[in-house]
């Protein structure tokens, strides 16, 4: 099993920044990619501002944070990241751009490197079948907000080897994780419980049973969940429940997963939630007002 010591990861929103962020606490070199050098910058603002929150309750010391945030370099070209050992591929919820980066990056890798993708919903078999190592490619599929939750959901292509599987359940345990196996089909397991019930609350507001405060109060208080759906939804992007739905309703054609049309709305409105500052919330305020 050849040892995983950098890591390379295409994309630095809010999962890629999150994923920069305990591979470097975790003592990985980190190249983080993106298109935009604006996102790059964002995100190691971010990154230091969550690892200066642990600072600050004592669950990270400032040297290590200073260890960390050295790990951590940025690069504008995708071909930087061939060297790494692993790639993570945490861009936009698209499989277009997601093949697209994969046949970008494959000139540029060593032959032992693992490809995975962050992806929350897209055929882990699809992705590698694309690509010139489907043994060694894999769903690893990162919680958000990732530096707080425990789970990472490790997803199988069919041609996934068990070399491959090994590695990267040893880099969970590395940095203090816990992997949940999933077979590749649509979304897995997490997101094929939770986003139809994210696509039930927007039913439920759709039909107007309830208003936004209203159903996000009920699960809160009736069913001791730490967000409500709604502000569950705006907090993963609203283009990416929809993408989500989408994937399982093409995936298992049964018209249980149909996308709410309110969904698709706030989406096409370009309302996707806390990352353009209005979604079922708006956040532009001090404290979020619901929409409806
Ligand atoms: C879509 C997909 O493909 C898959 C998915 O990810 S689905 C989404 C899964 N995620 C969820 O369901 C999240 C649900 N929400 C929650 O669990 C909680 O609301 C929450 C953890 C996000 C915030 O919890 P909270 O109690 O309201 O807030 P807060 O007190 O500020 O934070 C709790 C702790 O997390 C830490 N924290 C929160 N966000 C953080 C971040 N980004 N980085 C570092 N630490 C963070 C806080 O510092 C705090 O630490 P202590 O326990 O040491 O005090
Ligand atoms: N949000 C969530 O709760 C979770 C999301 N995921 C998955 O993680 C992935 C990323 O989601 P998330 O971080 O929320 O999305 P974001 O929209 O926050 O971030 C995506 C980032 O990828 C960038 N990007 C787009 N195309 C490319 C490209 N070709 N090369 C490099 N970077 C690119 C985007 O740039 P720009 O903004 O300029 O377009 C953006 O900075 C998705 O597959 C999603 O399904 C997984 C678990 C949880």
């Amino acid at each position: 099993m050849a040892e995983i010591r950098s890591v390379g990861i295409v994309g630095a929103g809010q999962m890629g920044n999150g994923i920069a962020h305990v591979f470097a606490l975790a003592g990985y070199d980190v190249l983080l990619n993106d298109i935009a050098q604006e996102s790059l910058d964002r995100a190691l603002a971010t990154i230091d501002r969550n690892i200066e929150r642990q600072v600050a309750r004592g669950k990270v010391s400032a040297e290590d944070k200073a260890a960390a945030m050295a790990r951590i370099r940025t690069t504008l070209r995708l071909a930087d990241l061939g060297p790494t050992d692993l790639i993570i591929e945490a861009a936009t919820e698209r499989e277009t751009v997601k093949q697209a980066i994969f046949e970008d990056l494959l000139p540029h890798l060593k032959p032992h490197t693992i490809l995975t993708s962050n992806t929350s919903s897209i055929s882990i078999t699809r992705l590698a079948s694309r690509t010139d190592r489907p043994e060694k490619f894999m769903g690893f599929h990162f919680m958000n907000p990732v530096p707080v939750m425990q789970l990472v959901e490790l997803i199988r292509g069919i041609a996934t080897d068990q070399e491959t599987w090994d590695s990267l359940h040893d880099v969970v345990r590395k940095l203090g994780k816990t992997a949940a196996s999933a077979e590749d089909f649509p979304a897995f397991i997490v997101n094929r419980i939770l986003m139809p019930m994210i696509n039930e609350a927007v039913y439920t507001l759709y039909e107007g049973v309830g208003s936004v405060r209203s159903i996000d109060e009920s699960l809160k208080l009736g069913a001791n969940h730490p967000m409500g759906p709604l502000e569950l939804a705006d907090f993963i992007g609203l283009d990416t429940c929809l993408a989500i739905m989408n994937v399982l309703h093409d995936g298992l054609a049964d018209t249980k997963y149909r996308p709410c049309p309110l969904l698709t709305k706030y989406v096409e409105a370009g309302w996707l939630g806390r990352k353009t500052q209005r979604g079922f919330y708006d956040y532009r305020g001090e404290t979020p007002v619901p929409t409806r």
